[in-house]
């Protein structure tokens, strides 16, 4: 458990997907409506210590997927997973899922995230202290044609969400298609106002596809591993990068628990931060990597001795990089600055 200052600070988070977000606690009550997976609960997550490779951690998805085949699933995960965040201080999240349909239960796409959706309603009625935002994700491994309906049913939600659809992502498994077949769908998200948050670079060897990306230019990097030229990237793919200022997310468990980064203080965050490039401490499947976004920043800390008061900036800064409107970063911003002097008298 990380220690109370993370706790207390207040928190943005912008890399998280939904079904890997799922705590024990929540797979526990998922599986008490489906005893045939019963034997499968501890296959959802990495405990401390260990690690996989990235391939069985994608195999982990498979497991965790069949315990979200209907609609009632959906929104039971997406309140629990919205009220665990709130509870580790996060106060602005940006969730993404990549939409599903299941013959057996009835469920489609457009119930999917018409169910995670009504979860977000629930909360905020609740009064549950978190600002909820949604992207919806397109897999990789489904191909542009899927990837292009996903986009005309985002356009739909975007229209008429009250501003929680606020974006794309791209995802899946990186070693799996074609980075390039995806430009059309994700360039007709953007012209359509949808933001984008891409998987970049998430491996090493994908510098053509990471500079046909790049190309778009996406809003946000989502990992950017293998971008810089010590791990075989290039300076021209570090340079669109500063040129765009691209924020990237970066997620530390997640990385060395699925073996892309060595150890801690392998990870990029020290490359970019140190240029002053925008970096955003994420968990991306906090119950899949057993963390949560408090333990991340003192991870961040830890590694890279940075200073409470650093570690406040990087919060602080956090939300230049949301993509809800300008009214909105101002007015986390007054929240952030009204809850820093409780924060800064504690010791
Ligand atoms: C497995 C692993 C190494 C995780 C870290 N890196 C990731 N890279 C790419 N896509 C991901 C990652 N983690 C989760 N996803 C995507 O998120 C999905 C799970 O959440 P959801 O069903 O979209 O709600 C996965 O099936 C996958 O498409
Ligand atoms: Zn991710």
């Amino acid at each position: 458990m990380a220690e109370q200052f993370y706790k207390d600070l207040p928190k943005v988070e912008l890399h998280a997907h939904l079904n890997g977000s799922i705590s024990s606690t929540t797979t526990e009550k998922l599986i008490t409506k489906k005893p045939h997976l019963s034997d499968q609960h501890n296959m959802t997550v990495i405990s401390r210590g260990q690690k996989r490779t990235l391939e069985e951690c994608f195999e982990m998805f498979k497991i965790i997927h069949q315990l979200t085949v209907s609609d009632e699933d959906v929104f039971v995960v997406t309140k629990d997973v919205v009220k665990e965040f709130a509870a580790d201080g996060v106060k602005y999240i940006e969730l993404r899922s990549t939409p599903r349909e299941e013959k057996s239960t009835g469920m489609t796409k457009k119930s999917y995230v018409s169910s995670v959706l009504e979860a977000i309603k629930q909360c905020k009625n609740e009064g549950v202290d978190i600002d909820v935002r949604f992207l919806l994700a397109i897999d990789r491994r489904n191909g542009p044609t899927i990837a292009m309906e996903t986009v005309k049913l985002a356009e739909e939600f975007f229209r008429s969400s009250d501003g929680v659809v606020v974006g794309l992502d791209l995802s899946g498994n990186p070693a799996v298609g074609d980075g390039k077949n995806f430009i059309a769908p994700l360039q007709a998200g953007r012209n359509l106002g949808l933001k984008l948050a891409l998987h970049l670079a998430e491996i090493p060897n994908q510098n053509e596809e990471s500079e046909m990306l790049l190309s778009i230019p996406p809003d946000r990097i989502g990992h950017g591993t293998f971008l810089h030229p010590e791990v075989g990237g290039s300076q021209r793919l570090v340079d669109t990068v500063k040129k765009y200022r691209i924020p990237l997310e970066l997620c530390f468990s997640s990385n060395v628990k699925s073996q892309t980064i060595s150890s801690y203080d392998q990870h990029h965050f020290h490359y970019w931060y140190n240029l002053g490039h925008p970096c955003v401490v994420c968990t991306d499947d906090k119950g899949v990597f057993g963390t949560d976004l408090s333990l991340e920043y003192q991870i961040t800390a830890s590694t890279f001795n940075l200073s409470k008061t650093q570690i406040w900036d990087l919060s602080y800064q956090s939300i230049n990089c949301i993509f809800a409107p300008e009214s909105v970063k101002s007015d986390l911003k007054r929240r952030w600055n009204e809850l820093k002097p409780g924060l800064f008298t504690q010791d």
